[in-house]
């Protein structure tokens, strides 16, 4: 790292979690290493159960390490977390029936403590983001499931944090949706410059996305390769049928079956 090299956003080092469970201790990661830098869009990606989730929890403070450090914007996880240092997306949209589009959106800045005047603000101006301008009155069930998504990342953004944690947000939505929001994902994050750390099953959906792909082995979760991608910022979807985009897929493709023990 030279001198001009910002400090990373995220950073773990040897980072290990095991799991007690009834049964068996459970490791979900083993010597995870890895650093995220500011304005970074770092997609995760590997089979089911390799720790994706878990490490994405990690950085949230929601689970605990059993080895190793992790810093976010130089704190621990949890001091990240008082600070508000991140928003995060689940893999379900999980908006409350109850209330409005606009409600859900300020529920987090109800118990953070806005004021009403501020809080109708960014709920405008987060609605606005994610182009759900005027279904701010409507509820959750009057909203197709891509809007809903889109809804859960705009309650994430509200707090207007610097950084981004997505869990398959768009993994139950059809392809088409899935295009779509793929695409305003990118200008969202072109427009406000934030470090998105992204879970995802799908090999082209990390590639269109990511500035950096992380391929995970099965479990013990580690990470197998970091691909540093070359493609332009700006991405139009076509650019998935460019002979780049298809050298890319294709190294995070063998970096998935070299991980994989199949004997
Ligand atoms: N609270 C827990 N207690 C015990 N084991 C757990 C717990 N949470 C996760 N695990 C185990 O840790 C491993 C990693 O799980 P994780 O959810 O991080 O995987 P993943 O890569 O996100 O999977 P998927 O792609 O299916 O969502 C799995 O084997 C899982 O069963």
């Amino acid at each position: 790292m030279t001198m001009t090299d910002p400090s990373p956003v995220i950073s773990a080092k040897g980072l290990d979690l095991t799991f007690q469970t009834k049964d068996s201790p459970v490791q979900a990661l083993r010597d995870v290493n890895l650093d995220i830098g500011a304005g970074d869009f770092v997609s995760f990606i590997g089979p089911s159960g390799c720790g994706k989730t878990t490490f994405l929890r990690t950085i949230a403070a929601l689970e605990q390490p059993t080895g190793g450090t992790i810093t976010v914007n130089g704190m621990s996880p949890e001091a990240a977390r008082k600070a508000r240092a991140y928003g995060y997306v689940f893999q379900a949209a999980g908006l409350y029936p109850w209330r409005t589009i606009a409600g859900n959106i300020s529920l987090p800045l109800e118990i953070m403590g806005f004021s009403k005047a501020e809080r109708a603000e960014r709920v405008e101006k987060t609605l606005a983001l994610v182009d759900l301008e005027g279904f701010g009155g409507k509820y959750p069930w009057q909203l197709s499931g891509g809007m809903q998504q889109r809804a859960s990342i705009a309650r994430a953004l509200a707090f207007d944090a610097d950084i981004l944690l997505m869990d398959e947000p768009f993994g139950a939505l059809d392809e088409i949706v899935r295009d779509h929001l793929n695409e305003e994902l990118l200008k969202l994050w072109a427009r406000t410059g934030k470090t998105i750390g992204f879970v995802t099953h799908s090999i082209p959906e990390a590639v269109y996305l990511s500035t950096h792909i992380v391929v995970m082995s099965p479990r013990p979760g580690r990470i197998t390769d970091v691909i540093k991608s070359p493609l332009p910022r700006e991405r139009p979807l076509d650019i998935r049928d460019t002979p780049e985009f298809l050298e890319i897929a294709h190294r995070v493709r063998e970096g998935l079956r070299a991980g994989h023990a199949y004997d």
